[in-house]
């Protein structure tokens, strides 16, 4: 099981993620977050661009030649995709870098029909909670609505995730769960983790999941 630990604004608490073993960092390009690691001065670009772990970007709706110099200037494994992007617009990506398509989820979302435009151009799915935002609600679904659903491309898990879900991600099993997404739950405040909570709950994660052997690839 990966952990992705999203909206880190400091390159000091990027290397202490990659010192604790988390897997990625995300970091929010997207101007209207509260959590926005933009803008960078060119000396923190350099620096991020040294960061040693996997960093994604995560964007709502950003013009397609932003992402791609982004992606060369700070190194991007992969671009989270959160807002209203089209397929079309995913695959004109995908050959520069990984793609997850973020979906919004409500009680009501055709979740089938929602990801299969997608399918042959994304290399990961996220499953949020629809809100009136875009993402970093810290509100959760329900994740049964996934089970009941044909999803069969490797996903992250997110919205609202928090220090006390360990036994709800511990219950839920699906053959295509790849990491655990957290964010806002974990903040002291806008943009700052609190790092120690973060240790805790990826130890523990490890050793909740230490029995199963589901893709951890
Ligand atoms: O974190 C944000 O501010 C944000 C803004 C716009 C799009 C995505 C954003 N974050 C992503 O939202 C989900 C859920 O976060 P939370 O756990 O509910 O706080 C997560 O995948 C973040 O990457």
């Amino acid at each position: 099981m990966k952990l992705k630990v999203c909206g880190l604004t400091s390159i000091a608490q990027m290397e202490r993620a990659h010192e604790l073993g988390v897997d990625y960092v995300g970091l929010v390009l997207y101007a209207g977050s509260k959590r926005s690691a933009l803008p960078f001065t060119e000396a923190a670009a350099d620096e991020l661009e040294r960061v040693g772990i996997s960093k994604i970007g995560v964007y709502v709706n950003e013009d397609a030649a932003k992402v791609m110099a982004d992606t060369e200037r700070y190194n991007l494994t992969a671009v989270q995709l959160h807002g209203d992007e089209s397929p079309e617009y995913c695959a004109g990506l995908r050959d520069r870098v990984n793609i997850i398509k973020a979906f919004r989820i409500g009680a009501d979302t055709d979740i089938d029909a929602l990801v299969a435009p997608y399918h042959a151009v994304c290399d990961y799915f996220l499953f949020d909670t629809r809100t009136e935002d875009y993402g970093g609600s810290g509100r959760s679904f329900d994740w049964k609505l996934l089970e009941k659903a044909l999803v069969d491309k490797l996903f992250f898990l997110s919205g609202g995730i928090g220090p006390d879900d360990l036994e709800k991600i511990r219950s839920f099993y699906h053959p295509f769960l790849y990491c655990i997404d957290i964010n806002s739950r974990f903040e002291t405040e806008p943009g700052v983790k609190d790092m120690a909570v973060v240790a805790t709950f990826l130890s523990e994660l490890h050793a909740s999941r230490s029995g199963h052997v589901q893709n951890d690839h």
